[in-house]
C-alpha cells in the first residue's frame, strides 16, 4: 500500500521534512554516504585529479587518524526533553550564521570541475554558508566576489616571502567583500605526497590554481608575461606562495595590512594558539589540512579538547579535518569549536554535479547536524557541551 504524506503524522511529516530539505526535496542525485561519494568521484574525475584531492601526505596515516580520532568520541544522548524547537544557528565574529559549517578553502577546483569556485560560490550563497576562498583558487577572487555580494566569504592567504604581494592581495580581496582573512600556517613546505609523485601532477604545472597571481600588479610587474618564461613565472610564484623562515614574529606583517579579522589555520597545539593570540589573531583553526601536509600526525579532533581548554576564552575556535557527518560537527561542537569547516566532501559534489553538487552535499550535511542534535537531546548549542561526550581510551 502506498503511504501519502497527508496520512502521516503531524511528527512524521515534520521528519520528512528534514530529510527532503537535506536532499534538495528531490530524490538524491549524489550518493548520501562519503565513501559512496568519494567513490563515485573517483569514477568521473581524471585519475590525476582525483588523486590529488583525495591523497594525503606519505602513507596517508594523518587522514586514517583524523577519521578515527572522531571514534574516540562518543555522543551520550539525553532522552525527552523537548527538542522540537531546535536551532543550529551561531554567532561568528559578531555576525549571525544559520549553521555552524563553512566551506574550507580548497584551492585548484578547475581540476574538478570548469566552474570551480564560482559554482562554490553559488552554492554557498543559496545555502547561506560562508565560502574560505583559497589564493590557489582557479578563478579570481574578484570573479568570486561578486557571486556573493553581501553573504559572507573570507580570504584565505597563502603567505610567501614578497610582502608587497601579500599586501597586494590581500588589499584586493578587501576590495572585493572579502569579510575575513584565513592565514594559513601549515603549508610553509609542501608536503612528500605519493599519490601526486607516482602521477608526476602537481595542479599549478599546469597553470591551474594560479588566476588570482596571474592577475596580480605586484606578480605582473614581477614577472612581465607569465607565458614567457615559464621557469620563472614558477620561481616567483613559489616565492609568493610560501616561506619556510617565517616566525610568529611576522605575522605583523599582516596585522598591519588589515582591520579585517586575521585567523590563523593550521594550530595543533595549545601554546601555537597562545602564540598566534600573542601575536595578533583573532582566531584560530584547528586543522592538519585534512592529512595532507604532515604524514603520521595525530587526529585532528584529538588536539581539539586541549586547545579549548587553554584558550577558549582569549579566541574564536573553529575545527576541520574530517568532517564527514551530523556527528562529527556534534563532536568538534561539544569539545568547544564555535563552528567546522568542509574540504573534501564538497569538492566531489562539486565534481559530481557542480553547483547542485555542492549544495547537495551540504544541506544533506545540515539536515544530518540538526537531526544529531534533536537526537542527542539538545536544542541549540549551548546545550552540545562536553559532558554530552564520553572519551574512549
Ligand atoms: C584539494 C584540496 C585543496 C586544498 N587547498 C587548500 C588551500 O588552498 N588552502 C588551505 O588553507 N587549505 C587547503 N586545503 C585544506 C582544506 O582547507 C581543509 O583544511 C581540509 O580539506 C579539511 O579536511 P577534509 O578534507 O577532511 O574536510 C585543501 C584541501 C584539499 C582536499
Ligand atoms: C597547486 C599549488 C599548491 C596548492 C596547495 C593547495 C593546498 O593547500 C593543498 O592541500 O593541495
Amino acid at each position: 500500500m502506498d503511504i501519502t504524506t497527508e496520512q502521516l503524522s503531524a511528527g512524521m511529516q515534520y521528519q520528512l521534512q528534514i530529510y527532503f530539505a537535506g536532499t534538495q526535496n528531490v530524490k538524491p542525485q549524489l550518493p548520501v554516504s562519503f565513501e559512496e561519494l568519494e567513490q563515485k568521484a573517483s569514477e568521473v574525475m581524471k585519475p590525476e585529479a582525483f588523486a590529488y584531492i583525495a591523497g594525503s601526505a606519505g602513507s596517508e596515516i594523518t587522514t586514517y587518524n583524523n577519521k578515527e580520532a572522531f571514534n574516540h568520541w562518543q555522543i551520550i544522548p539525553r532522552m525527552m526533553g523537548d527538542v522540537s524547537q531546535r536551532s543550529i544557528v551561531i554567532e561568528l565574529f559578531g555576525m549571525q550564521l544559520p549553521t555552524p559549517v563553512l566551506l574550507a578553502p580548497v584551492g585548484v577546483l578547475s581540476i574538478a570541475h570548469p566552474e570551480a569556485e564560482v559554482a562554490v560560490a553559488r552554492a554557498a550563497k543559496n545555502l547561506r554558508v560562508p565560502q574560505i576562498v583559497s589564493t590557489v583558487s582557479s578563478k579570481t577572487i574578484e570573479e568570486i566576489g561578486s557571486v556573493h555580494g553581501d553573504h559572507p566569504h573570507w580570504f584565505q592567504l597563502y603567505w610567501g616571502r614578497n610582502n608587497d604581494f601579500t599586501r597586494s592581495i590581500i588589499n584586493r580581496a578587501e576590495k572585493a567583500g572579502y569579510t575575513a582573512i584565513v592565514v594559513t600556517l601549515d603549508t610553509r613546505l609542501f608536503a612528500w605526497r605519493e599519490r601526486d609523485i607516482k602521477n608526476a601532477y602537481l595542479p599549478f604545472l599546469y597553470n591551474e590554481g594560479l588566476a588570482n597571481y596571474f592577475t596580480d600588479p605586484v606578480f605582473l610587474a614581477e614577472v612581465g608575461d607569465p607565458a614567457r618564461n615559464k621557469m620563472e613565472t614558477m620561481m616567483h610564484f613559489a616565492n609568493c606562495f610560501s616561506n619556510p623562515s617565517s616566525t610568529w614574529n611576522d605575522l605583523a606583517v599582516i596585522r598591519e595590512c588589515t582591520k579585517l579579522p586575521v585567523i590563523v589555520k593550521g594550530i595543533q597545539h595549545a601554546n601555537d594558539a597562545k602564540k598566534s593570540i600573542d601575536h595578533g589573531a583573532d582566531g584560530i583553526i584547528v586543522s592538519n589540512h585534512g592529512g595532507r601536509q604532515l604524514d603520521g600526525a595525530i587526529g585532528a579532533i584529538d588536539t581539539l579538547a586541549g586547545i579549548c581548554d587553554e584558550v577558549s576564552d582569549k579566541t574564536t575556535i573553529l575545527f576541520d579535518s574530517g568532517i564527514r557527518r551530523g556527528a562529527d560537527v556534534f563532536k568538534a561542537m561539544a569539545l568547544g569549536a564555535k563552528a567546522v569547516l568542509v574540504g573534501r566532501p564538497y569538492a566531489y559534489g562539486l565534481a559530481l554535479a557542480g553547483e547542485q553538487g555542492v549544495k547537495e552535499v551540504i544541506a544533506n550535511l545540515l539536515a544530518d547536524v540538526d537531526l544529531t542534535m534533536g537526537l542527542a537531546g539538545c536544542n541549540s548549542w549551548k546545550d552540545v557541551t562536553r559532558d554530552k561526550l564520553h572519551h574512549r581510551n
